[in-house]
């Protein structure tokens, strides 16, 4: 079996696969190492966990000491996505590639391999990111803006009275109309400019990659934009897609 891991800003998102068959046994979401550390050793007690490949946008020590509990406390080896210049048919556009989030990168290289043809690659997490890719493969570059956690966080950071109960989010947005409490006027808020920046990237995605190309959707707060992107492919293993292409393991 192969320990598949996406490390994030705010969480890790695992999985454990069968390589041969690419069946998913098991998935999780973990909040820091030692609740990734222990989801895996639970499994590790009914399934041999030996190999794994791992994607980081955190920094080089962190990703490293996580490399190195996996390998102390389960025995797994893991392989890690390295920033590339030109990966299974899609050249990176950044300037310097090194410094293209991988989440970003290998985001795009599963969406490539899907579609084959244009795409505008949109992940929706602690940040929001769109990647714009031409049909014959060239990343043409994107965007980054604060996602939902940031936005909301940010406000109450900067203020003394915008302050309510984050078990109220998933209820207030059932309806969008102008907020008559602070949990409405924020998250609703909130959530509009996250559409904006949607409908923003679908009309750039007109004018650079013309009128042919597929959009696809991932991350945690993909959900929220489900409404409005209607013909969009939405892959919330998208980026574990392209980590599979970027960390083949014989
Ligand atoms: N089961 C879940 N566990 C945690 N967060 C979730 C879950 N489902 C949806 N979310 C939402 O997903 C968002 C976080 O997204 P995601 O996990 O894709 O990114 P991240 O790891 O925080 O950061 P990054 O953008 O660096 O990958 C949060 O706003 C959170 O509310
Ligand atoms: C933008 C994030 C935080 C999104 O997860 C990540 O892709 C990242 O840290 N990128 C590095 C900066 C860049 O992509 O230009
Ligand atoms: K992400």
């Amino acid at each position: 079996m192969i320990v598949e891991l996406d490390c994030g800003n705010s969480f890790i998102k695992w999985r454990v696969v069968d390589g041969a068959k690419s069946v998913i046994c098991s998935m999780g979401i973990a909040a820091s190492n030692e609740e990734l550390i222990s989801a895996l050793d639970e499994i590790g007690r009914t399934i041999s966990l030996r190999r794994g490949r791992l994607v980081s946008v955190r920094s080089d020590e962190e990703t490293a000491q996580l490399r190195e509990l996996l390998a102390q406390n389960l025995g797994v080896e893991v392989q890690c996505a390295q920033p590339a210049r030109a990966l299974a048919g899609i050249r990176n556009g950044y300037d310097d590639f090194s410094a293209l989030g991988l989440d970003r990168w290998l985001a795009m290289v599963g969406a490539y391999s899907l579609a084959r043809k244009a795409c505008l690659v949109l992940d929706l997490g602690t940040a929001v990111t769109s990647d714009f890719v031409s049909a014959d493969g060239v990343h043409q570059g994107g965007y980054i803006c604060p996602g939902l956690p940031l936005l909301r966080s940010q406000l109450r950071e900067h203020t003394r009275r915008i302050r309510y109960n984050d078990a109220m989010v998933k209820e207030v947005i059932k309806d969008m109309g102008p907020g008559r409490a602070t949990a409405e006027a924020v998250e609703r808020g909130c959530l509009l400019m996250l559409r904006g920046f949607m409908d923003a990237q679908l009309a750039l995605a007109t004018e650079y990659l013309g009128d042919d190309f597929d959009v696809f959707v991932t991350g945690g707060d993909a959900a929220l934009v489900k409404e409005m992107l209607s013909g969009a492919r939405f892959v919330p293993d998208l980026i574990f897609i392209g980590l599979a292409i970027a960390c083949p393991i014989p």
